[in-house]
């Protein structure tokens, strides 16, 4: 299939910005193991038909080489015949898209989204209330109490996968898997990483917290 030229500017616009997040994110040790994925949407969106760039399964998510993105579509199945295998993960963000409209989903896994998910599993939510940083979800009121979802962990996707679209609560633009990882989406990815670096300062918060209580 012929790719037009337009289609080719946005899927190389979008895996320069997958390069740059993917550099920015792995300095910081959010990709440890070749954990965590990253993908970025093209084009027009209709829940039942997109495309998007996302990160090829198992890499080393610290290095960059010219096989780190394919296009999948809403299916999650390559667009190309690259020969490159999409993340693992890719269902979870086709769900993702499909409910909100997205513009771009960020994934990882860290020591303190995993343990307060741990914490929290029974409330299948983390609660945060009165936090600065709660604005970084463009939540601005006096005192604004929230709550994160938080999702079980199948070793099979499909099944986590059906599970998204329900899990979903208004202004809160990700959801928690337990002992797996935060899935953070935003607009588009500058908003997608905001939102990403708002949960995980939230999240070492609330285990600091936890920890003074004891
Ligand atoms: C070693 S981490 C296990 C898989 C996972 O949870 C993940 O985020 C990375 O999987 P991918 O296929 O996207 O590399
Ligand atoms: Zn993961």
């Amino acid at each position: 299939m012929m790719i037009s030229a337009l289609r080719l500017e946005e899927k190389q616009q979008a895996f320069a910005e997958l390069t740059e997040i993917k550099t920015t994110l792995a300095a910081r040790g959010w990709f440890p193991a070749t954990s965590g994925n990253l993908s970025i949407r093209v084009g027009d969106f209709s829940p039942e038909q997109f495309t998007f760039a996302i990160t090829s399964s198992g890499k080393d998510k610290s290095v960059n080489t010219p096989s780190d993105f394919l296009l999948v579509d809403a299916q999650g199945k390559p667009t190309e015949t690259t020969g490159l295998k999409p993340s693992a993960e890719t269902l979870i963000h086709c769900e993702i898209y499909r409910a909100t409209g997205c513009g771009a989903i960020f994934h990882v896994h860290t020591v303190f989204n995993n343990i307060v998910s741990e914490l929290f599993w029974e409330r299948q939510s983390i609660p945060v209330q009165g936090v600065e940083l709660i604005k970084g979800f463009n939540i601005w009121e006096e005192d604004a109490q929230i709550e994160i979802p938080i999702l079980p962990n199948y070793a099979e996707i499909p099944r986590i996968a059906v599970l998204v679209e329900k899990a979903i609560v208004p202004r809160i633009p990700g959801i928690m898997l337990r002992n797996h990882g935060i899935y953070a989406w935003g607009a588009n990815a500058f908003e997608a990483k905001r939102h990403l670096e708002a949960f995980e300062y939230l999240f070492e918060y609330v285990y600091r917290m936890e920890l003074l209580k004891k």
